[in-house]
């Protein structure tokens, strides 16, 4: 039976031994192990029964078996019957005392598998350049780490183990009722493969198709829902509630009714099975009674029928049950295979141990232009940032400023040209990254407190005290915190939606500097601040700028009034690059 279906899902089975490590995979191999002895202690206990059921109708075949083992002459019939009453007994409590066990090791071994490969999957990610990471939905990722690989150790690798023991003990029945009546056995058989053979060529693709539907209805719907509640003002203010909660309604009304068309067809063949079943069985006792076969024999054969049709009901359900999962599963393995191989091969991120950061950042005949676009957002950028320069960058929107911030981050790769510290030292460095200071146009606000968004990453025993009140002091944010009651302890809320624009660029202004940076860069980070605090703000930038090689990127003029020099970027070419005074004195003409 298996093997009519197997080899369709072969290719999912060999995507999932591909993404397993060494150790994973001689995991799974002591799950088959464990799998491959409780069959086998399956297929003794059935023996046993049966045999028990032959003693009970014929006491004289106990003793028959147990003169084979030199016990004849001492034991009556009754007391066959007892002994191999006694060994029923004892086999069904050895194979269910390891069935225990191997549930235990099975579900420990699966979840710690499922567990591992999750965080490996995250650390992918984490790993993952920037460029790919704004090139595909953030609900990917989630629905990846979070569903895909659940589904993949929880349905699709419990389904084969149960797959392979029952399989296995199925076949062994079969094979013993084969040997019991075979002309029977092979009718009964027969039937039962043809009706196998059009449920795995109908079903089950139906099952793979629902799985990708189901996979699909997930995704949409957690988008739609996370874009509800982040967009949550806007949708009011748009009156765009209702068309929300359509989209949401369409989506995972599509996802409940394909579930609830997975069960009900799961049920199913668990039905079609009992019917075949009894009406095999009324079958199996015309047959017998056609032959004229002696009732003796008659029982014993009917009685060895019951006992195997009743274990390999269920087995059967099972086996079609976790076909069916696995083949729902597919669409996720196929999706974390695809993820697995394509977020990250290697490290983005270079471990330089003798990086230092003593004369320049130099960019020289530099281009770049986003994956999937034909336009170079960036145009042969020639420009040299020196030790403790203030460089200002500024032009219209669009023009390539953050892009700019993005490649000296490292975070993007040059399409073309090249980018050094000190004329040797990459700038996708993870050394490089440990000097900067970023803040970003929009910062992410975590929903804890002041001192964990400060102190971003670091667990509370590790923050830095000194570090942390002079970040505060700097970012002008010691009066509002004074003024609250739990302080630096009081929680922002998610994204930060307690505080003002203005108090979260604060915060972000402050959790660059809580790292003592020697390099700080700031994407627009004061636009939200009134002209006042931006300019208290820039006074204290300029202050904390001493000794530190500061990048400004501005839309506002009077906020790069520090610098030593500005740069003009339009439409991703440096149009100028001049002093504060000329570009006023060009702003007026
Ligand atoms: N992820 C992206 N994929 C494709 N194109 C992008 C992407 N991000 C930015 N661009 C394009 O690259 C160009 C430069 O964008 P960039 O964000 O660097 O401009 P900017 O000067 O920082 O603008 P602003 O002042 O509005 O923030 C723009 O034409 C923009 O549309």
């Amino acid at each position: 039976m298996l093997i009519t279906v197997i080899p369709s899902n072969i290719s999912a089975l060999k995507k999932i031994r591909s993404i397993l490590t060494r150790e994973e995979k001689l995991k799974w191999l002591i799950i088959v192990a464990f799998t491959v002895c409780l069959s086998i202690l399956e297929v003794i206990t059935a023996s046993v029964i049966v045999l028990f059921a032959q003693v009970l109708i014929l006491p004289e075949k106990g003793q028959y078996y147990l003169s084979k083992i030199g016990l004849h002459d001492q034991i009556s019939q009754s007391q066959s019957i007892l002994y191999i009453a006694i060994l029923c007994g004892l086999t069904y409590f050895i194979k269910n005392f390891f069935a225990a066990i191997d549930a235990f090791h099975l579900n420990f071994s699966i979840q710690e598998m499922n567990y591992n490969f999750k965080n490996k999957m995250l650390h992918r990610y984490a790993q993952s350049d920037y460029a790919s990471y704004i090139s595909k939905n953030s609900m990917h990722g989630y629905n990846v780490v979070s569903g895909d690989v659940e589904l993949m150790f929880n349905n699709a690798m419990l389904a084969i183990a149960t797959l392979l023991s029952e399989g296995m003990i199925s076949s062994f029945l079969i094979a013993m009722v084969i040997y019991m009546n075979p002309p029977l056995a092979i009718i009964i058989f027969g039937f039962g493969v043809c009706v196998w053979l059009s449920l795995s060529k109908g079903l089950l693709p139906q099952f793979y198709r629902w799985g990708k539907r189901t996979q699909e209805s997930a995704l949409y719907s957690s988008q739609n829902l996370l874009q509800f509640f982040h967009a949550f003002k806007e949708i009011a203010l748009l009156g765009k509630r209702d068309s929300f909660v359509d989209a949401y309604k369409f989506y995972s009304k599509n996802q409940s009714k394909l579930r609830a068309v997975q069960s009900t067809t799961n049920a199913l063949p668990r039905m079609i099975i009992e019917v075949i079943f009894v009406g095999l069985f009324v079958f199996s006792i015309v047959f017998l009674c056609m032959r004229n076969e002696n009732s003796n024999q008659l029982i014993g054969v009917l009685g060895g029928y019951l006992y195997a049709g009743f274990r390999i009901m269920p087995g059967l359900n099972r086996i079609i049950n976790q076909l069916n999962v696995f083949k729902s599963s597919i669409p996720s393995i196929e999706r974390v295979y695809s993820e697995y191989n394509t977020v990250v091969s290697k490290e983005s991120y270079l471990d330089i141990k003798d990086f230092s950061f003593n004369e320049s950042i130099s960019l020289n005949n530099l281009f770049y232009s986003y994956p999937n676009t034909k336009k170079n957002a960036l145009i042969n950028i020639n420009l040299i940032i020196n030790k403790g320069d203030c460089i200002g960058i500024i032009g219209e929107t669009g023009s390539g400023k953050s892009t700019l911030s993005d490649i000296i981050l490292g975070f993007l790769k040059p399409t073309d040209g090249i980018i050094l510290i000190d004329k040797k030292y990459p700038v996708t460095s993870l050394q490089w990254h440990n000097i900067i200071g970023y803040v970003p146009q929009s910062i992410y606000l975590i929903d804890d407190s002041i001192e964990a968004n400060i102190a971003f990453g670091e667990t509370s025993e590790k923050i830095n005290s000194s570090n942390l009140s002079e970040a505060i002091k700097a970012s002008q944010l010691s009066k509002f915190i004074d003024n609250l009651p739990n302080g630096i302890k009081t929680f922002v809320g998610e994204r930060g939606v307690r505080l003002s624009g203005g108090e979260r660029q604060r915060i972000a202004i402050a959790r660059a500097l809580y790292r003592n940076p020697e390099v700080l860069i700031f994407d627009e980070a004061t636009s939200a601040l009134d002209n006042e605090t931006e300019a208290k703000l820039i006074e204290t930038i300029h202050n904390v700028s001493k000794n530190r090689t500061v990048i400004m990127i501005a839309h506002r003029l009077t906020t790069l009034k520090n610098c030593d020099r500005v740069i003009v970027l339009k439409s991703g070419i440096i149009e100028n690059e001049l002093s504060y005074k000329e570009l006023i004195h060009q702003a007026v003409i």
